[in-house]
């Protein structure tokens, strides 16, 4: 570096200095004339960033014990609502869902999709339409039941293969991820991609794991821009340059996938059946919208595979943690197993209540999205006593409610037992366990993803006798 460049950088620290001093006294003005909930007191600029420990989940539980069950916090210059009761959750989600229903768009998310994904669009008209064809036709129970021997049969090939290499934690992983994502993707896009190597689509699908994988990396990645707003013209980590980048091959496999897929219908003429979801997605789009773009179907796609790949392979990798710990009640759950089903089958699985329990306490101790996809408050609203400034962005953190002495007797032990004759359920209806989320954000993929994680768990304690391993690692990683 010259000499001269503490000179050089003396007008962008003035700037610096300027631009934080406004940020403070607008937000100090904005939010004087309301009553927030409590918090602790926030550093300029950072806001309560300090407060956030390298297990980003954990602290705001710790911080919710001194401040209550409603918290608001601020990350940079963006308010956040942290939500920690499961009585908070249920007016948020149930009494004000209309409002929270709004969701905030990262950059990398913006800028990697021409149209938002289902999980970010705003709750306008065509994000209830994608619901609908959510509800009624791509995981409706039928259609999901329709899938349940291309299921069964990627697991049996999963099963052979850990036979084959071993059943070492780091292969039963990587198994269990890639038999999650070749579900999902024969689902989404028809098993002769993954059959016929030659295929330019099936070039096109390998290359598009590869691409989607990388976009999820990078929309992990902690984004000042997102928090920062007013630094962003800065570009400071890239971001979106990369999503650019990114987002422009994402699109270029997509039209191909697409494109060969209407070419193939065209061949076939009205005798073809939609069998997968792109099928069914190609003539949704085309009985509602004769001026379709087809680049609207692309995201619905991207949230097939983002939200349905690793969310089920990882729940499956807990319970299988919790019961190699607990030998007694793997053991039980092993003999229900062998008493009630000879092979497989989704109808059986709901006929064995430890089972079920099991999935639960594990869904209850580690919700695979800890916080819920932060929803977004569209105007300035109550709380009890408290305003909720409008566009705060809210966290229902389901992982701390799950873990709540107040709600759970002994809540850190591993104890399905604790579920067996009641009622609770995990479709959104119990404030206490929201594995999926509640109310008109609710998880869509939800009966798939429970569908996938009660076979994969059931073939998994049918095939193999899993040894107490005292290297086992339980610990859990936020992202
Ligand atoms: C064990 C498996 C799964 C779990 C635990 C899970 C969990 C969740 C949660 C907690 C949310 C946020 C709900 C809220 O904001 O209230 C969500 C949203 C979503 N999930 Fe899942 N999910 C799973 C499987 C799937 C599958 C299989 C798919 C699709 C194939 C899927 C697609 C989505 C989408 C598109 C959204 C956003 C919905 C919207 O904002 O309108 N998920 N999921």
């Amino acid at each position: 570096m010259s000499d001269s460049s503490p000179l050089l950088l003396f007008p962008f620290l003035a700037a610096f200095v300027v631009l934080w001093i406004l940020s403070l006294a607008f937000l100090k003005n904005r939010y004087s004339r309301l009553r927030l909930p409590p918090g602790p007191p926030a550093l300029p600029i950072l806001g309560h960033f300090h407060k956030l420990s390298l297990d980003p989940h954990k602290s705001p539980q710790s911080l919710s014990r001194t401040y209550g069950p409603l918290m608001f916090l601020k990350f940079g210059s963006v308010p956040v609502i942290v939500v920690s009761s499961p009585e908070m959750a249920k007016n948020i989600l149930q009494k004000q869902d209309q409002n929270f229903a709004w969701r905030s768009l990262p950059v990398v998310q913006r800028v990697l999709h021409k149209y938002p994904s289902m999980a970010l669009s705003q709750p306008d008209p065509a994000w209830r339409s994608i619901r609908q064809i959510c509800a009624t036709q791509l995981f409706a129970p039928t259609k999901i039941k329709s899938f349940q021997p291309i299921i069964l049969e990627k697991l049996r090939s999963m099963l052979r293969s850990i036979d084959a290499e071993g059943k070492q934690k780091s292969c039963a992983r990587s198994k269990l991820h890639a038999a999650s994502s070749n579900i999902i993707s024969m689902m989404a896009l028809g098993k002769k991609l993954q059959m016929n190597e030659s295929n330019s689509t099936a070039n096109a699908s390998s290359h598009l794991t590869s691409l989607l994988v990388e976009s999820i990396e990078l929309s992990s990645i902690f984004n000042i821009s997102d928090w920062v707003p007013w630094l962003a013209w800065m570009y400071l980590q890239g971001c979106e340059r990369k999503s650019k980048v990114l987002g422009g091959k994402l699109q270029k496999v997509w039209t191909e996938i697409i494109d060969e897929r209407r070419q193939y219908r065209n061949i076939v003429g009205p005798e073809r059946k939609d069998t997968d979801f792109l099928d069914i997605l190609i003539s949704a789009f085309e009985a509602q919208d004769p001026l379709l773009e087809y680049e609207k179907i692309t995201p619905i796609l991207y949230d097939i595979f983002a939200g349905g790949t690793d969310t089920s392979s990882i729940t499956v990798e807990w319970a299988l943690a919790e019961l190699i710990s607990h030998p007694s009640k793997m053991k039980r759950v092993q003999d229900e197993i062998d008493e009630v089903m000879k092979r497989v089958e989704q109808d059986d699985v709901q006929n064995m209540p430890y089972f079920q329990a099991v999935i639960k306490e594990t869904m209850r101790l580690h919700p695979v999205i800890p916080f819920l996809v932060p929803r977004m408050a569209k105007q300035e609203c109550r709380i009890e006593d408290f305003d909720i400034p409008a566009n705060a962005l809210t966290f229902i953190n389901v992982w701390a409610i799950g873990r709540d002495e107040n709600v759970w007797e002994n809540p850190l032990d591993f104890s399905p037992e604790r579920f067996l004759g009641t009622d609770f359920d995990i479709r959104g209806r119990h404030f206490e366990l929201l594995p999926f989320g509640s109310g008109r954000r609710v998880c869509p993929g939800m009966l798939l993803g429970f569908t996938n994680v009660n076979l994969m768990l059931a073939c998994l304690l049918q095939a193999f006798d899993f040894e107490p391993d005292e290297r086992l690692d339980k610990i859990e990683k936020f992202g």
